[in-house]
């Protein structure tokens, strides 16, 4: 085990490299990605990760595992094994593309993230970009409608990320890269998809934090659900979901693009319950990896 690159004091890397801001991982011999059974003195992470140029993660790990096979046809390029040792994520290759799972809600999603972050950043990976691909509940869209995120807000309607950290709530920044959202949904135009740009809303869970009616408690009534909708479509906001502003506060402190990119399964403005028959599931889900999947075939003709 070499000693580990040295961590800047202040974390600024104007490389390119994927960035950590913390010193203490100086410090260690070795590092465990435990939530991958991964770790750096038992994995070449430059050898396996150093070419990574674009993470595709979205919350299941069979939907991941199905897309990561999908690109594999779709470009020709050969899928490799799940490389996660853990069965808390899994984790597949396509040449330089890296898929992997992150669960449900941002307390799943900011281990992948950290652990994904850590491991890219050992691998000397640069200009790297991470694209969330996934599922919403939409505001005033058609169900079917593929939402590229121009911006996200938490539960109070800011566009931060709030954490507990120390006995204190630590609130950051959560903005999104717009060349990159430009650049997708220009591909799902050119792909003849059902593309929209607008506000996702973060949620901190499924039912009352979306105000939804039919979880198994309910506290407020069918006009306050209805003025909340509302007051979403006011601001902007075209879809939520529960990763948002955790993905755009990680993406932006570890110096990489981020992108959203949800399908809408309903419309909000209409009911709460997801009824979709499994054909139009499978259409749905399908969207919004077309999208990704002709934007990334591009760039992988640029890198040729
Ligand atoms: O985009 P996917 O992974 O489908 O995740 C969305 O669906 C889950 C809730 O069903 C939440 O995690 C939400 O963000
Ligand atoms: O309504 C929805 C649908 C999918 N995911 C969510 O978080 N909300």
């Amino acid at each position: 085990m070499t000693k580990q690159q040295e961590v800047p004091k202040d974390g600024s890397n104007d490389s390119g490299e994927v960035q950590v801001k913390n010193p203490h991982l100086n410090e260690q011999i070795d590092d465990v990605l435990y939530h991958f059974g991964l770790a750096r003195s038992d994995t070449n992470f430059p050898e396996l990760f150093g070419d990574v140029k674009y993470v595709c993660t979205g919350g299941s790990p069979t939907r991941i595992k199905m897309y990561a096979e999908l690109f594999s046809q779709d470009s020709g390029l050969p899928l490799s094994q799940n490389l996660s040792r853990s069965d808390r994520f899994v984790m597949f290759k396509t040449g330089a593309i890296l898929w992997v799972n992150h669960g449900m809600g941002v307390p799943s999603m900011s281990i992948m993230l950290n652990e994904c972050i850590k491991l890219l950043h050992y691998a000397h990976a640069r200009d790297v970009s991470f694209i969330r691909i996934g599922t919403s509940g939409g505001i005033d869209v058609l169900p079917g409608t593929v939402v590229v995120s121009n911006g996200t807000l938490n539960g109070l309607f800011e566009e931060a990320h709030t954490q507990y950290i120390n006995g204190k709530i630590v609130k950051r920044e959560a903005k999104l890269n717009p060349e990159l959202a430009k650049e997708l949904y220009n591909s799902g135009v050119s792909e003849n998809l059902p593309v929209a740009h607008g506000k996702t809303l973060c949620a901190d869970d499924f039912y009352e934090g979306q105000m939804r009616l039919d979880g198994a408690f309910c506290e407020y009534d069918v006009n306050e659900k209805a003025d909340f909708i509302a007051r979403l479509k006011d601001n902007g906001v075209r879809n939520i979901e529960m990763e948002a502003t955790g993905f755009a506060s990680f993406t932006t402190r570890a110096n990489v693009k981020g992108a959203i990119i949800c399908v809408a399964l309903l419309n909000r403005l209409n009911g709460d319950q997801v009824t979709l028959d499994k054909a139009t599931y499978i259409d749905y889900e399908l969207r919004p990896f077309k999208l990704v999947s002709s934007f990334l075939r591009g760039k992988i003709a640029q890198m040729i």
